[in-house]
């Protein structure tokens, strides 16, 4: 009895204190709104809704069509907004743009690219400020790129020639594109006469392979243990190591090589390698340019530099293949600037106008980073719902891009639709931004456009293209496949014509 009556008291406190809890969790969950979003399953979230044989940006454009254009997903454990209206892109991507200038970390990228000290997937801070600003002034800048027009141009009258050499039979263009813009890259970055070449571009491969893959230890963070369980940690440390030691030779032998040349002024620089080695010299950086940094840069190039530009290539010669009224204006075009000449010369670019139409609704239809990925760097509201810290975010730009609300027949190919547009790629008007915005906008889009057009251009001017037996403008497969940028769901293949003027020789 007397236990009972102690109690009392006890049982009373308990429950005050649990109605207080109560208000407290409730008064926070009035002021906390977040984003309207798919019902979750308890520890997968909505992962289950994002399986399957659907790929993720349609999956996820399609609840975006439910749940609207700030709409809150749970990835196992790893809470994310994927934006997908043109207003959302620029509270996100240029109105908060410090907010949301972080890019969310993944494993291989920690693994591989140097803890994420590199320029594409570095967290917003002094070090990346400062490789940023490197990128732009120095490696990828208008004048940096003008200074590499005769490797661009040799490399792709080298591929002029192989796809003369194949005249009438049908070219993997998918394969030949990609090494195209790999060799250009290549060269641009760490030179020609490089002995490792062969053996980084195969590494560099698995790494583009890595990166833009998914892992299970990404959406459960918590569980170290699946690292090892799958196997990819080992694999990661392993390509790292590889990488490392390869681009540590290549680094020691241009050292050797600018000894003997003694150059150091920048200007003179022949590949980007040397730019980053010739600022290393020189010191003077708020925060150290060490080798690590260097070699991160380097691989950036290739990982953000070669699917993007050869994918955007490949998609606008199907694009113009299934519409051949848009092929015959281009090159007719193309025809009419160069014929005089005889050749393709970038001089001429500024005259291609059309062509530079059909590259925007190419990359309006096809923009090879589907959705932009970034993170929220501290609490935050858009359109009125909260975000928190740590939040991923998916800048839906592949849905934006296809938005019937916004485009007159979305899903048709249409370059005429930009002739007298005030819409740029700079992210200006939100609902075209293949290049992204803001802080973290491709700083390579410059040579992105130019090596598009040079290999366009010579395509178009030097050839007529057939497609293969049994396959018509109407049923050239147009499906999108699994892959870090979006690829085409089977290879492209097409018969080279050679047509008159053919100045290859
Ligand atoms: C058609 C060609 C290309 C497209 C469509 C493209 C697209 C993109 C996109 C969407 C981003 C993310 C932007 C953001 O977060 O707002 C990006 C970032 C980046 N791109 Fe490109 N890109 C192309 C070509 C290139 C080339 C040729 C290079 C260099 C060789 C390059 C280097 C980079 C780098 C270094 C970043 C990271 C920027 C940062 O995080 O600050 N890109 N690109």
């Amino acid at each position: 009895m007397e236990h009972q009556i102690l109690s009392f008291p006890v049982l009373v406190s308990f429950l005050l204190f649990i109605l207080m809890l109560l208000r407290i969790w409730k008064k926070h969950n009035n002021d906390y709104t977040p984003p309207p979003g798919p019902w979750k399953l308890p520890f997968l979230g909505n992962l289950h809704q994002l399986a399957g044989s659907s790929l993720t940006h349609h999956r996820l454009r399609d609840l975006a069509r439910t749940y609207g254009p700030v709409m809150g997903i749970q990835l196992g454990q790893v809470p994310a907004v994927v934006i997908s209206s043109p207003e959302a892109a620029k509270e996100v991507l240029k109105i908060q743009e410090v907010q949301f200038a972080d890019r969310s970390p993944v494993l291989a990228t920690e693994k591989v690219l140097y803890n994420g000290n590199d320029i594409v997937f570095g967290l917003y801070g002094d070090q990346w400020r400062q490789m940023r600003k490197i990128c732009t002034l120095e490696l990828l800048s208008a004048k940096r790129v003008q200074s590499f027009k005769a490797v661009r141009e040799e490399e792709v009258l080298n591929f002029v020639r192989f796809l003369d050499s194949k005249s009438g039979t049908p070219v993997n263009l998918t394969h030949s594109l990609f090494a195209l813009t790999n060799t250009i890259i290549s060269r641009t970055s760490i030179g020609k006469n490089c002995k490792n070449q062969e053996t980084l571009l195969r590494i560099i491969d698995d790494i583009i392979g890595v990166v833009g893959g998914f892992s299970p230890a990404d959406v459960f963070p918590s569980f170290k243990f699946l690292l090892s369980i799958t196997g990819e940690k080992s694999r990661l440390e392993l390509l790292h190591r590889e990488t490392d030691q390869i681009l540590e030779d290549i680094i020691n032998e241009h050292r050797a090589s600018k000894a003997l040349s003694k150059k150091s002024d920048l200007s003179e620089a022949d590949n980007l390698l040397d730019v980053l080695v010739n600022l290393q010299d020189c010191g003077n950086f708020q925060v150290p340019l060490t080798n690590d940094c260097i070699k991160g840069a380097i691989l950036d190039m290739f990982i953000a530099g070669t699917d993007t530009s050869s994918k955007t290539a490949e998609w606008a010669m199907a694009e113009l293949m299934k519409n051949p009224r848009a092929m015959k204006k281009a090159q007719e075009e193309v025809r009419h600037v160069f014929g005089k000449k005889g050749k393709v010369d970038e001089a001429g670019f500024q005259e291609l106008k059309y062509l530079k139409l059909v590259i925007k609704e190419t990359l309006r239809l096809h923009p090879p980073a589907p959705m932009i990925q970034r993170q929220c760097r501290e609490k935050t509201q858009v359109n009125g719902y909260d975000i928190n810290p740590k939040t991923k975010i998916f800048v839906h730009i592949w849905a934006i891009g296809r938005d019937p609300n916004i485009w007159t027949e979305a899903d048709k190919f249409c370059p005429e639709r930009f002739i007298d547009s005030t819409i740029d790629y700079k992210g200006s008007n939100f609902e075209l931004l293949p290049f992204g915005a803001g802080k973290r906008i491709c700083p390579g889009m410059t040579l992105g456009l130019v090596s598009l057009e040079l290999s366009l251009a010579q395509m178009l001017y030097h050839f007529d293209w057939k497609l293969p037996d049994g396959v018509t403008p109407d049923n050239l497969d147009m499906s999108e496949g699994f892959g870090g940028a979006i690829k085409r769901g089977v290879d492209l293949k097409l018969i080279p014509i050679p047509c008159s003027p053919m100045p290859i020789q």
